[in-house]
């Protein structure tokens, strides 16, 4: 017998594109003369439907699409299809079962998952354990509940998603029920390592439950802030049997095992953090752009880390996109197959895709470094991208004189500083949108999850944008990363970008501005981050637990720790404001998908003074 897992790359209420993928998949799936397949959780409808979960009438046409569309497709093979359903008022994350272009079972999700990303018990249903009921839906009734299926030789059970990550999981009930293959639909949402902990969940399943294991994970950028990276694997008795690549640029996957290959064997996942971030975000941005229907990037380039990842990743997108589809389906994917002929003539591909989808902008003032210059300009030259400079010095002028004769005195950098670097930034914001608009294309903002913690950005000026790729992602990680990319990616150019320290070139020149000095530095503030956010550790338990480590002297490490908490809590409001960003690490900042945080506050006024008069 041929087992299989498939991913797919869908996109919420895109009834013909996901039904378009699954039935893809069925049809390669037939030609291999596969016998069972498993897709991902919900994948008719996608798991980001959000609120529309609440409707009365998606539901419905989930199953019109599964029992219409779908089920003829499935004829001589068995397949799994996620989606929700409502039975007796109430909402089930399913997985219908189906045998032959007949739908035999539905099995709802018993666990829900409510942590990180996760909002399941907002709109869904956990259903009762042993339950068995029947399920009628325009005058046929099919079985639904917690059904074992017995399938030519296997006993089927299934866990889906959240239903394997729990301790009182159904595989405990489902072994002693004889069941022998069971079967994971997931959406598991993407983070840095999260593979090696599915890879362990999935080959320690089947060996605690004596069973062949199928795990089938959703993939892609799908609803605009989660990835799934599609992982499938099958497993079996503690042995990893099969195992494909992860974050393909493809609209679907499959994997099989034929079950006759009794010694099979895939190798094990070892994870490489900078890849997965770089392939991670290549997809999550090539979704964004082709789902959004947009003519490509716009960036303002500043030659810094932050802006220089954001170019190097759009790059990576066209390069990794092109190796894995070809010319001609990257361009139809992007909806752009006009560029065929022009691309083709040129030899280097990746460069002239780079030069239409990327437009960089330096935008020098009496502040800017030459260095800068030269590192924004060398990077757009390597990667091909369009690359403009103009200088903004009229535009801080002429603001900066309204105000000084209306206040009627002139503005000076002792007294007006943080308005006199804002302005620059701000200055920076209408024309780079302005070129955003005339190109139809997605302003990339630049900010990361380190200056998001404690607000060092301006607001509606660097922080202008519709698409954040890096804001989940901390500083300290951003530095290594490029360090990595220059050789590991090849980025020449990078070298420029590599020797400079982190600054916001705000300030005058001899001033000598770097985020450093302004904040704390970058690896401290991870390590604060992680215990006051993440943890949730009260300041003195944040002093406690680092005083003894070597990242900071006392009195540097008190003063951050209060700095850090001062400036969390002034900037929520920032936070909320943020462009749209992808989950990317094990924890996030952004109020709208993980870490929820008061706008007004005491500040931890009490606990702070505390920790200041701590030994
Ligand atoms: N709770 C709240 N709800 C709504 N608004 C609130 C607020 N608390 C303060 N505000 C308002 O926020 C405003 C201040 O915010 P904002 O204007 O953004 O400016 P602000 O946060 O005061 O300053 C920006 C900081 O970011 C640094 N920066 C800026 C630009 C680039 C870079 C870089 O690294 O390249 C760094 C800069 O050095 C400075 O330290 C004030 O008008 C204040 O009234
Ligand atoms: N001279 C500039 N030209 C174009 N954009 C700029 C310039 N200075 C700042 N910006 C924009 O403002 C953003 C915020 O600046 P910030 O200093 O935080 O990031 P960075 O310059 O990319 O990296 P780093 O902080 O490591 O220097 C930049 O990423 C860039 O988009
Ligand atoms: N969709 C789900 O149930 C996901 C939950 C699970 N904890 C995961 O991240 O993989």
């Amino acid at each position: 017998m041929k087992i299989a897992g498939a991913t797919l790359n869908q996109t919420p209420f895109d009834w013909e594109g996901n039904s378009r993928n699954i039935i893809s998949a069925l049809s390669e799936a037939k030609e291999k003369q596969l016998d069972l397949i498993c897709f991902p959780e919900l994948s008719i409808c996608a798991y980001g439907c959000e609120d529309m979960f609440y409707s009365n009438w998606l539901w419905k046409k989930c199953f019109d699409v599964l029992t219409e569309k779908i089920l003829p497709h499935t004829k001589g093979i068995a397949c799994v299809v996620g989606l929700p359903l409502v039975h007796n008022d109430k909402l089930y994350n399913c997985a219908a079962f189906i045998e032959n272009g007949e739908l035999k079972y539905l099995v709802p999700k018993q666990n829900l998952a409510n942590d990180g990303v996760h909002y399941e018990v907002r709109w869904f249903t956990a259903w009762p354990v042993d339950l068995q009921e029947t399920f009628t839906y325009k005058d046929k009734s099919y079985p639904i509940g917690d059904h074992v299926i017995e399938y030519e030789e296997y006993k089927i059970g299934f866990e889906i998603c959240e239903d394997a990550w729990r301790t009182d999981r159904p595989a405990n009930r489902l072994q002693k029920r004889g069941v022998n293959l069971i079967l994971n639909p997931s959406a598991s949402h993407f983070a840095l390592n999260k593979s090696l902990a599915r890879q362990e969940l999935v080959v320690n399943s089947s060996k605690q439950f004596e069973c062949t294991y199928v795990y089938a994970n959703l993939l892609g950028n799908e609803a605009g802030r989660m990835i799934f990276d599609g992982e499938i694997m099958i497993a079996k008795e503690g042995r990893l049997i099969v195992k494909n690549q992860l974050l393909s640029f493809k609209d679907y996957q499959i994997c099989f095992w034929d079950n006759s290959e009794s010694n099979k064997e895939a190798e094990l996942y070892v994870s490489n953090v900078n890849e997965e971030f770089q392939y991670a975000v290549a997809l999550a941005l090539f979704d964004y752009l082709r789902k959004s229907k947009s003519n490509g990037f716009v960036l303002s380039l500043s030659g810094g880390a932050d802006s220089s990842t954001c170019a190097i990743l759009v790059s990576e997108m066209i390069k990794i996109g092109l190796k894995e589809l070809g010319l001609k389906r990257f361009l139809e994917k992007i909806h752009k197959t006009e560029w065929m002929q022009e691309i083709t003539q040129n030899k280097r591909p990746e460069t002239t895709i780079a030069q239409k989808l990327l437009t960089t902008a330096y935008q020098s003032t009496s502040n800017s470094g030459h260095s800068t210059y030269e590192a924004a300009r060398k990077l757009a030259q390597e990667i091909g991208a369009v690359f403009y400079h103009w200088n903004i010095d009229d535009e801080v002028e002429t603001y900066s004189k309204k105000i000084e004769q209306n206040l009627n005195r002139p503005l000076t950098w002792e007294k007006d500083d943080v308005a006199l670097q804002n302005i620059q930034a701000r200055a920076r914001s209408p024309i780079i949108w302005m070129l955003a608009n005339i190109n139809n294309a997605l302003l990339i903002t630049t900010s990361n999850r380190s200056e998001g913690d404690v607000g060092y950005t301006t607001m509606d000026g660097d922080t202008s944008g519709s698409i954040a790729p890096i804001a989940a992602i901390d500083k300290f990680f951003i530095i290594n990363w490029l360090k990595w990319a220059e050789s590991a990616l090849n980025y020449k150019n990078l070298s420029y970008v590599n020797k400079l320290s982190p600054s916001a070139e705000l300030r005058p020149k001899d001033k000598k501005q770097t985020d450093e000095q302004d904040l704390m530095p970058y690896e401290l503030l991870l390590e604060i981050e992680k215990l006051a956010i993440r943890d949730k550790l009260s300041p003195v338990e944040v002093y406690e637990s680092l005083k003894n480590a070597a990242i900071a002297d006392k009195h540097l490490l008190k003063k951050s720790i209060i700095k850090f908490f001062q400036l969390w809590t002034r900037n929520q409001w920032k936070r909320e404001r943020l462009a749209p960003s992808f989950h990317l690490d094990t924890f996030n900042v952004d109020p709208k998908t993980w870490c929820r945080f008061p706008i007004l506050s005491s500040g931890f006024k009490e606990e702070l003074s505390i920790l200041e008069k701590w030994d």
